[in-house]
């Protein structure tokens, strides 16, 4: 048997609610290049100059509304899931943050220090879709801290499982108590990402928004297209949970710029519904596998408000699978299928 030991990595989060730790956050955050992929001078004013100065006071507050006693509602969660999958399995188990603490290198040596002998590390991001500026950079980060330091052990990936079917169940699952009440209709509510992240990510550079109705047509593009990937999740979904396609829709949260994002924007599309006679909502946020700011606040809170100010009626929010245990089964079982691949 082969020594193994797992990492799981989510995004991370300021140490603080205070305006200097958020910005140390976002500052890490948006100069990421493959978040905000513009040369690096450009970026660097950008950030500095006029996202940081004027988005971290506002986020400062935007934390304030949902942090918690024990920390960052995303922090405690990961650290939650990383005890309920520890529960369920003798491998061990550690947690990362692509930004802020904890480190990779931090990971592997808490992993390390409980299995020194270890010979294959399975990394977990916490994303089932894929985007440069969640999955890719996650597993980047942790393969460069991987080869920074030598380590001897391999390093293997969860690819994004946004079709896995014990992903989909776990997320029928933990929906379903949401909607034996009456409503007009469900919103699946995604992290949005700029358009022109879609096109970079196309390999055939001629498929991703260039084709009519590209998400529903085969091509090469599918494994990196994230607006394929979520499609296909709500689709999925929505099928188990018996649900007619009039039932549904989609929309695209959190953007940042003024470049062009993904459409439609969750916050258009929140005021608009009461007047297209969709006065009892329920929302969901597949992407985020753990609640956190852009779920507890922007969406629960804050879309809350103004659905309701618009003339909504009802408004649900469907927490995230958090540490639901069909999620902690199927995580363990992506897991396997990892340990398993090239043995
Ligand atoms: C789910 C996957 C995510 C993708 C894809 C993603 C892309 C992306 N995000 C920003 C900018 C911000 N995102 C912020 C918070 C945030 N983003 C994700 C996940 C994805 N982001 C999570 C889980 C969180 C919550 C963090 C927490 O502490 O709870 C923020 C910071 C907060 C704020 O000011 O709103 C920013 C900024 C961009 C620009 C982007 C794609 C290019
Ligand atoms: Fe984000
Ligand atoms: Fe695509």
């Amino acid at each position: 048997m082969r020594k193994t030991g797992v990492i799981l990595m989510n995004l991370g989060s300021p140490d603080s609610t205070s305006v200097k730790d958020v910005k140390k956050y976002l500052d890490e955050f948006l100069m990421d290049e493959r978040v905000i992929d513009k040369p690096w001078l450009l970026r660097f004013l950008l950030v500095r100059g006029i996202i940081n100065p004027f988005r971290a006071p506002k986020s400062a507050e935007a934390y304030k509304a949902i942090w918690w006693d024990e920390g960052s509602p995303l922090i405690v969660l990961s650290k939650q899931l990383q005890e309920a999958l520890q529960q369920k399995t003798t491998l061990p188990v550690e947690l990362s943050m692509r930004y802020g603490t904890p480190t990779p290198e931090a990971a592997y040596t808490a992993l390390l220090n409980r299995m020194p002998d270890v010979e294959e590390v399975i990394l977990v991001p916490l994303y089932p879709h894929y985007a440069m500026s969640s999955f890719e950079t996650a597993v980047e980060h942790m393969k460069a801290a991987h080869k920074n330091n030598n380590y001897a052990f391999r390093l293997k990936v969860v690819p994004p499982f946004y079709k896995h079917p014990a992903y989909i169940n776990a997320l029928a699952e933990s929906m379903r108590p949401y909607l034996q009440e009456d409503f007009d209709q469900l919103l699946f509510s995604y992290h949005g990402i700029p358009e022109r992240h879609i096109l970079k990510a196309d390999p055939t550079k001629k498929h991703c928004m260039q084709v009519e109705n590209c998400c529903f047509k085969a091509s090469d593009s599918h494994p990196t297209c994230y607006r394929h990937q979520v499609t296909i999740t709500s689709e999925l979904v929505a099928k188990k949970l018996g649900l007619k396609k009039e039932q549904w829709q989609q929309s695209y949260q959190s953007r940042l710029g003024r470049d062009p994002w993904l459409l439609p924007n969750t916050q258009v599309r929140l005021p608009q519904l009461p007047k297209e006679q969709v006065k009892k909502l329920v929302v969901v946020c597949p992407s985020f596998v753990s609640d956190c700011l852009e779920t507890l606040e922007e969406i629960e809170l804050r879309g809350k408000e103004d659905f309701m100010a618009h003339g909504g009626e009802q408004y649900t929010y469907i927490p995230c699978m958090n540490t639901h245990a069909l999620w902690v089964d199927a995580l363990l079982q992506l897991i396997e299928e990892t340990m398993d691949k090239d043995r």
